[in-house]
């Protein structure tokens, strides 16, 4: 039977599998507010409404891209001082505030993605917060618009062609339809490729450029919808307060916001609601405990992180799961996606002429001019540190070359991003196979295919093709977590060959297999390059690669030392002397036929 919802094994719903519970949950919170909540309750819902709006953006840059952004509380300050300028000032109402208060954060993010989005993560967590710091101090000195510390009174009450909702349940109503719109929004953006690309773009971002995902042009429209959210969420909050004070561009708010992500559930549409709902209750819960209110408050919130580190939302899916056992997904029936067309071209698929890399002074790779031809099996061999993984890493731009050419099928590729060298047609494995935490092996490979079939049921289709072919069909619904070496190791080759590249570039890919699992191996690298992949293997494993490989180069100190056949180069003089020594192993499987 096709699965008709193969991306769907950990986002199942808004909530990622807790849907029911929060439908649910969701269906009593309306009750309460329509049937028992007084006004005082309802104002607190609707603030909580306000928050999960927040949260719901912070929710995609911070728990899905794993960016810790500290500005989700700036936009949101931003987007309340928008409407205070906009509506207050210039007495434009909601239908103008609301939209204006949405662009002015997006810009703005937009605008510093370029330099901060590149830093490390607590570099970045650090350059959204002094944006923060600028916004705060920018919002008290000029005065003239932002009113200074007195900040702008008289915002008017939300009105929409003429009609206003009133305080109370109809203002309620309001701010939680926004909401849900805001939540199937961000569903469905993280649905689709992107599910699969946003675990591997957190976990490894190399594998997933390496795959073809631009995850920088990715991480940048999460950053500036993250902060659209915000800016939404920043003009409700002033036209229901009907001020904008410098308070709201505070550290507080951002905390609050982290907080209540943290709590509900990361990364999930779900866990921010249930967390502005939980953290906008609890105040509330124990005021009457005069000083011991934030004493409770603490250790409940302490409470919460140890006993559901994966938050609301998180523990109610493991419970659920616990309970009740999802029945296994049916696979969809394996495709073959035919032959990708590619122009057409002379010469080697991969050439590399003159490149270099010095790392301060240490000259990686010098001067390495090496070219692979379709369905050949190219060997690099050499000592530790002699700039195997490098040259591996300049083919496909993890590193930027400080001098030297790059051509794939023909065309120049020299210092083009990663995923648009993969695009062009190169798959690398890594030294470690890294597949996504979260997924099985089924998903891990549709990843592969995640740029190519815009589809998810095609890229699962074609998946599965792929896995059967490196005999490894019967992994499809094995958790990426729980496979052994030998068969990550399979399903990381599946996917690198899901991507019907011209060129395959594997580092060290015996590395930690057992004898038969090495031969099986090398018969499936043998298959690739028998449909015409041109096919470089760095190894240290000589059983391994003298049977497999049809020319070898040894590296050594970054040049190339000796190039030929396998049988010349375990001959070579200069290659024993820097490398394998007087003897050599005997090959571990036989070579080819
Ligand atoms: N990012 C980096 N920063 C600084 N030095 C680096 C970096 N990457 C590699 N090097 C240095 O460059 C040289 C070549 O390293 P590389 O990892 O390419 O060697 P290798 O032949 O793949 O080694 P091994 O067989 O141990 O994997 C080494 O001296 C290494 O320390």
């Amino acid at each position: 039977m096709r699965d008709r919802v193969p991306w769907a094994s950990s986002w199942t719903g808004i909530a990622g599998g807790a849907t029911p519970a929060l439908v649910l949950a969701g269906a009593l919170v309306a009750a309460h507010a329509v049937l028992f909540a007084d006004p005082y309750g309802l104002r607190v819902l609707t603030v909580a409404g306000v928050y999960a709006l927040a949260v719901i953006g912070y929710q995609m840059i911070f728990g899905k891209a794993g960016a810790l952004s500290l500005a989700q509380g700036t936009f949101h300050g931003l987007g309340a001082y928008a409407t205070g300028i906009v509506g207050s000032q210039l007495g434009y109402g909601f239908a103008v505030t609301f939209p204006v208060s949405i662009l002015v954060p997006t810009v703005l993010a937009l605008v510093i993605a370029a330099p901060v989005l590149r830093l490390e993560s607590h570099y970045f967590a650090l350059a959204t917060l002094g944006i923060g710091q600028v916004a705060l101090l920018g919002a008290v000195e000029w005065q003239g618009v932002t009113g200074g510390s007195n900040g702008i009174a008289g915002v008017a009450a939300i009105e929409l062609f003429g009609w206003r909702p009133g305080r109370g349940l109809p203002l309620a109503l309001f701010v939680w339809a926004l909401v849900a719109a805001g939540a199937v929004i961000a569903w469905r953006y993280g649905r689709g490729w992107r599910r699969l690309a946003f675990p591997l773009m957190r976990d490894n971002p190399a594998a997933a450029r390496a795959l073809g995902i631009d995850i920088d042009r990715l991480r940048l429209e999460t950053f500036a919808l993250s902060a659209a959210y915000a800016g939404a969420a920043g003009a409700l909050a002033a036209h229901i307060q009907r001020v904008v004070s410098p308070e709201v561009l505070e550290f507080p708010v951002m905390v609050t916001i982290l907080t209540m992500a943290v709590i509900g559930g990361r990364g999930r549409v779900g866990g921010a609601i249930a967390g502005a709902l939980l953290l906008t209750q609890l105040p509330e819960w124990f005021r009457g405990w005069e000083r011991g209110y934030l004493l409770l408050y603490g250790v409940v919130l302490l409470a919460v992180v140890v006993a559901a580190p994966w938050g609301l939302v998180g523990a109610l899916e493991r419970a659920r799961r616990r309970w009740l056992p999802e029945r296994p997904r049916p696979l969809p029936v394996p495709v073959d996606p035919g032959p990708r067309p590619t122009p057409p071209f002379r010469g080697p698929m991969l050439y590399v002429a003159g490149l270099s890399k010095s790392f301060g002074g240490v000259r990686a790779v010098d001067g390495v001019s090496l070219w692979i031809d379709r369905g050949e099996i190219l060997g690099v061999i050499g000592p530790n540190g002699s700039g195997k993984t490098t040259l591996i890493n300049l083919m496909t731009s993890l590193e930027k070359p400080d001098g030297g050419k790059l051509y794939v099928r023909g065309v120049e590729m020299t210092g083009m991003p990663t995923h648009r060298i993969a695009r062009g047609g190169v798959a690398r494995g890594f030294q470690m196979a890294s597949l996504p935490p979260d997924g099985d092996a089924l998903d891990a490979v549709a990843a592969g295919r995640a740029m190519i079939d815009k589809d998810p049921s095609s890229a699962a289709a074609h998946a599965l093709h792929f896995l059967t072919l490196t005999g490894a069909a019967d992994l499809a619904r094995t958790p990426c977590s729980v496979l052994p070496p030998g068969s990550r190791r399979r399903v990381e080759l599946a996917r690198a060959l899901a991507r019907q590249p011209g060129a395959l570039l594997l580092d060290e890919p015996a590395a930690g297999l057992t004898e038969a699992e090495q031969a099986d191996l090398a018969g499936q690298i043998r298959s690739a390059a028998a449909s015409g992949v041109a096919v470089l293997i760095v190894e240290h494993n000589m059983p391994f690669l003298l049977p497999l490989a049809d020319r070898i180069i040894c590296l050594d100190e970054g040049r190339i030392i000796a190039e030929g056949t396998p049988d010349a180069i375990r001959r070579d003089p200069a290659v024993m002397a820097a490398y394998l020594g007087p003897s050599h192993p005997e090959p571990a499987h036989p070579g080819p036929a």
